[in-house]
């Protein structure tokens, strides 16, 4: 049995594709919504239009989760720690799978860090990597990265959450699959921005190569594995949120670079994270002036053509 934590979209998602072969318990934390979902078997919010198969089973109680195979935690990342917190007492024994991308704004931590501090005792993993809910819900194939630095528990729920359209790869670098996921983002809300300010498709190629460099750098000094960022959770998400308008992040930057007003009420990972990846890097001597520059954007420090300045006036250098 696998349980879910978070009835988003990406919960949701897979929950659909795992109920092929678990039972699978989805917790919505509004119970009007749960039982919404129980009786019309759609998560209209989130969702719409793909059905939950009968053996996804919603609640708004977390009931005894000791004998799950695992806990998928598919709530926003900036969400994550008081779920913890709130919960963590009935969630001790099964892997704790975060599906969140992110780095905490308050502490600078990623997902898998999370878990260690409130629930040390349970085995943590990371699951991430270039994927929209709406295609993974669909059977559409997908490929994921599985990152669990115990490869004893990361090889068994490699193949507990494979399904025949969902395949995953394993690795133990923790820290890269995390930051792959979590810098990718802050990356797709510039290149929304490139596109909603009309600077061409060129502009994007560019940022989000010189993106794509910074991405290591930071990953890098935090001692991931450089070739960890050129797999699924890094390259091929960055790849994947940058050109798709079905990314919130893209959007979200389309709209600022078109100088609109965005859904408040839409999840952006990349808003929050670019602020902690600044912070981070200033930390640790790192020089980050694409991610610099988006989130001036984000915070309405910078227009688009100052923000256009500041990277192009940089000194010349060798790539
Ligand atoms: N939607 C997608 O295509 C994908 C999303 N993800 C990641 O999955 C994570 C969740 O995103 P989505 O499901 O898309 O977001 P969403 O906005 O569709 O849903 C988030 C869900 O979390 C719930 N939630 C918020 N705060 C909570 C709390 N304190 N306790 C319990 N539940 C809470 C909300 O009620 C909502 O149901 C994000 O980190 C995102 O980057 C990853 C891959 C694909
Ligand atoms: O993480 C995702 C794709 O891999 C989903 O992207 P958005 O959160 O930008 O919609």
């Amino acid at each position: 049995m696998i349980v879910i934590l978070g009835a988003g979209a990406f919960g949701t998602a897979l929950a659909i594709t795992l109920a092929r072969s678990h039972a699978v318990t989805l917790w919505a934390r509004d119970p009007q919504h749960a039982a919404e979902m129980q009786g019309t078997r759609e998560n209209a919010r989130r969702l719409p239009g793909v059905s939950l198969p009968e053996n996804i089973r919603v609640c708004a109680e977390i009931e005894t989760v000791e004998t799950a195979d695992a806990v998928l935690l598919a709530v926003p990342m900036q969400r994550l720690r008081a779920l913890l917190e709130e919960h963590g007492a009935r969630l001790a024994g099964p892997p704790l799978v975060a599906c969140c991308k992110g780095i905490e704004l308050t502490t600078g931590l990623g997902p898998t860090q999370i878990i260690a501090q409130i629930l040390p005792q349970s085995p943590a993993a990371i699951l991430t990597g270039p994927s929209f809910a709406a295609n993974i819900a669909k059977g559409l194939p997908t490929a994921l990265t599985l990152a669990c630095t115990d490869d004893e528990i990361g090889r068994p729920l490699q193949s507990l959450l494979s399904t025949g359209t969902l395949r995953l790869y394993r690795t133990t670098d923790v820290i890269g699959a995390e930051l792959g996921g979590a810098l990718k983002n802050v990356m797709a809300i510039g290149s929304g921005v490139v596109m909603g300010a009309g600077l061409g498709e060129s502009a994007r190629a560019a940022l989000m190569t010189r993106g794509f460099a910074e991405m290591c750098r930071m990953a890098t000094a935090l001692g991931a594995r450089p070739d960890t960022l050129s797999g699924l959770s890094g390259f091929g998400d960055l790849v994947l949120t940058c050109t798709s308008d079905q990314s919130r992040n893209t959007r979200f930057g389309q709209s600022l670079g078109r100088n609109e007003a965005f859904d408040p009420t839409i999840t952006v990972e990349g808003a929050a994270t670019a602020r902690a990846v600044c912070q981070r890097a200033a930390e640790l001597g790192i020089d980050m002036p694409v991610s610099r520059a988006i989130t001036a954007l984000i915070d309405g420090e910078l227009q688009v053509d100052q923000a256009m300045d500041m990277l192009l006036s940089r000194p010349l250098k060798e790539e």
